[in-house]
């Protein structure tokens, strides 16, 4: 099981909201305009799964075939004769990850929403002089390229640096959910199998968000009669795990002193404890020290790469993608079902008159 978005569901727009203000500033911090501090995240405008266009700057919609459904350059979208002068058949290799950036957690949505601004900034700044890859001023080129590098670099530094996290702990209520029912879930759970975590995540930020998601200090119907720690909830706890590495030769595997938060030092070599935390490792030493392997794992996460393709590829582990944007999807699919039918209708009607 992997940790955000699966048991700790941060609130939206909150915490895009803050991710994409901490990156808007990182970037001011490095030489961008100030002017760029203005704009404020829209949550309507960015969905999971765009595509960013390093070489001309477009953000897309695309389909598993590469088919390209929407463009967007900063918040202009691009009308069909455009899209086509700029992808030939209106289809993209989406391989080509040099170029085609995807944005696929919902880490990136402030970051998806950066690029739109970022576009729409430069493009309509008079001081910059467009071109087809990018912004000239004075003897100084920008690309696309080159403001995606600079985007990532800002990404790990919100998250590497400590600042988003330390502001989403400095205020657990307005940026996580938190389930009443998730101690029961779990508990349910491990009546008929094992559990483990596995995130990216370090021991600290880890704690701090699984104790506040544990701490059952409601009196309420799902209350634990026994108060544990979260740590007793899960039989292994793998942090730091630097997926996808993890999933291939992964990195050594210590041991975390819980007690304050430090890596102890060595290989850890010995037997699996209940209710220690590692650091690192990899999916191949947690397949030994719960003593199961292939089919018989179930691995929940949130990253169609990072977790699910590279698990299910490297490991035959079976896999269950959490897409929590499907449930508002479907709830408009039904909803809205004779609207979506007669449209249907309607464009077969064209088609056969044709
Ligand atoms: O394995 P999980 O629990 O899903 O890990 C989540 C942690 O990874 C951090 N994160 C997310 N996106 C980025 C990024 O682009 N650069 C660096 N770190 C990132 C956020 C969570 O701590
Ligand atoms: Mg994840």
């Amino acid at each position: 099981m992997s940790c955000p978005y699966i048991l700790a569901v941060y609130r939206s727009p909150d915490y895009e909201e803050l991710g994409f203000e901490l990156l808007v500033d990182r970037l001011v911090c490095i030489g961008y305009p100030h002017e760029l501090l203005t704009y404020k995240y829209d949550p309507t405008f960015p969905t999971r799964g765009l595509v960013f266009d390093s070489l001309y700057g477009n953000l897309l919609k695309v389909d598993s075939n590469g088919n390209v459904l929407v463009c967007v350059h900063g918040f202009r979208f691009l009308k069909g004769a455009e899209v086509w002068s700029k992808y030939p058949n209106k289809f993209i290799q989406r391989d080509d990850t040099k170029r085609f950036h995807v944005l696929n957690t919902l880490f990136n949505l402030a970051e998806t929403y950066l690029y739109a601004c970022l576009v729409d900034y430069f493009t309509d700044c008079s001081r910059y002089v467009n071109y087809d890859t990018g912004y000239r001023h004075g003897n100084l080129f920008m690309s696309f390229q080159s403001i995606l590098q600079e985007v990532r670099d800002a990404m790990d530094y919100v998250h590497d640096s400590g600042c988003l996290k330390e502001k989403t702990l400095a205020n657990l209520d307005k940026y996580l959910l938190k389930d009443e029912r998730m101690p029961l879930l779990l508990s349910r759970i491990r009546e008929v199998g094992k559990i483990f975590l596995a995130t990216n995540s370090d021991y600290k930020y880890t704690n701090a968000i699984m104790s506040y998601l544990f701490d059952d200090d409601k009196d309420d119907k799902y209350k634990d009669p026994e108060k544990k720690t979260w740590r007793s909830y899960f039989d292994l706890i793998v942090v730091d795990t630097r997926k996808p590495l993890f999933f291939a030769e992964g990195t050594v595997l210590r041991q975390v002193n819980t007690d304050n938060g430090k890596l102890r030092i060595g290989t850890y070599t010995g037997p699996h404890q209940h209710c220690a935390v590692y650091s690192g490792g990899s999916s191949d030493i947690v397949c030994d020290l719960l003593g199961v392997k292939g089919k018989e794992i179930l691995y929940v996460g949130d990253h169609i790469f990072g977790d699910i393709l590279k698990s299910k590829k490297r490991q035959g582990w079976r896999t269950f993608l959490v897409v929590p944007e499907l449930a508002k999807e479907l709830s408009i699919w039904t909803e809205k079902s004779d609207l979506l039918h007669n449209s249907k209708r309607a464009d077969d009607g064209i088609s056969s008159s044709l």
